[in-house]
């Protein structure tokens, strides 16, 4: 079963990885959104995702200069990087809500997003009496404990097999619950991994960023 909604001038090809799936690949400059894939590997994949925005003022912004990533079937992995180096903009791009101006995309469909503001979530006018109650409630909850919506998410993750999540977080302790982490840094995936290769790596990186101040 194949979801695809893919518009404007993308070529269908096969993937690199495993040449019996399916994929479209971008263009400069071309819309790419998409996938599909008759077999159960990988859940979630970017290959040399790259993105250029264009400023008010004319100026061609990198936002994603090289990603690459790999979320196999089932599991939860984690996204951490400092503030602006792009990381909700990979996941919308892995969303198929920003098209990449060149790299190539796989997604297990159905896919979902959950945006870190509720407000640009939903239309909420759109919602029945009933339905806004539930999505009162959920974000009471949420708010009540950050803790148990992970493991919330890490419950359905872990329930089957068929649902895999890709979390974009800044707290480490959070890792705990994943299977796997990746790592950016200015536009690109620098690393990705066990939970516990990843954590040492980041560890390391502030213990050095730290070392610089006299504290
Ligand atoms: N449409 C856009 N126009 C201009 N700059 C943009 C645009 N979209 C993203 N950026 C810039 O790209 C960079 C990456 O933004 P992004 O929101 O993906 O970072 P992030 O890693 O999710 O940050 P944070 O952890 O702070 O939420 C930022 O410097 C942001 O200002």
């Amino acid at each position: 079963m194949a979801h695809a909604f893919a518009g404007g001038t993308s070529a269908i090809c096969r993937c690199p990885h495993d040449p019996g799936r399916a994929a479209l690949v971008s263009r400069p400059r071309h819309r790419l959104c998409v996938l599909a894939s008759s077999l159960p590997t990988p859940a979630i994949e970017g290959q040399g995702v790259e993105l250029s925005v264009t400023t008010r003022r004319g100026r061609v912004l990198p936002v994603l200069k090289d990603c690459s990533l790999r979320v196999p079937p089932g599991q939860l992995w984690m996204l951490l990087g400092p503030n602006g180096c792009g990381k909700s903009t990979l996941l919308k791009v892995l969303a198929g809500f920003l098209n990449p101006s060149s790299g190539t995309v796989y997604i297990n469909r159905p896919c979902s997003y959950v945006f870190q503001n509720p407000d640009h979530q939903r239309p909420i006018q759109t919602l029945s009496g009933g339905q806004k109650q539930r999505v009162a409630i959920a974000g009471a909850l949420a708010e009540a404990s950050k803790m148990g919506v992970i493991k919330a998410v890490r419950k359905s993750v872990g329930a089957g097999g068929e649902v895999s999540a890709l979390w974009v977080t800044h707290r480490l302790e959070e890792l705990r619950y994943a299977d796997g982490a990746i790592y950016m840094e200015d536009g690109q995936t620098i690393i990705q991994g066990d939970v516990s290769t990843i954590s040492k790596y980041i560890k390391k990186k502030q213990a050095r960023y730290f070392g610089h101040f006299e504290l």
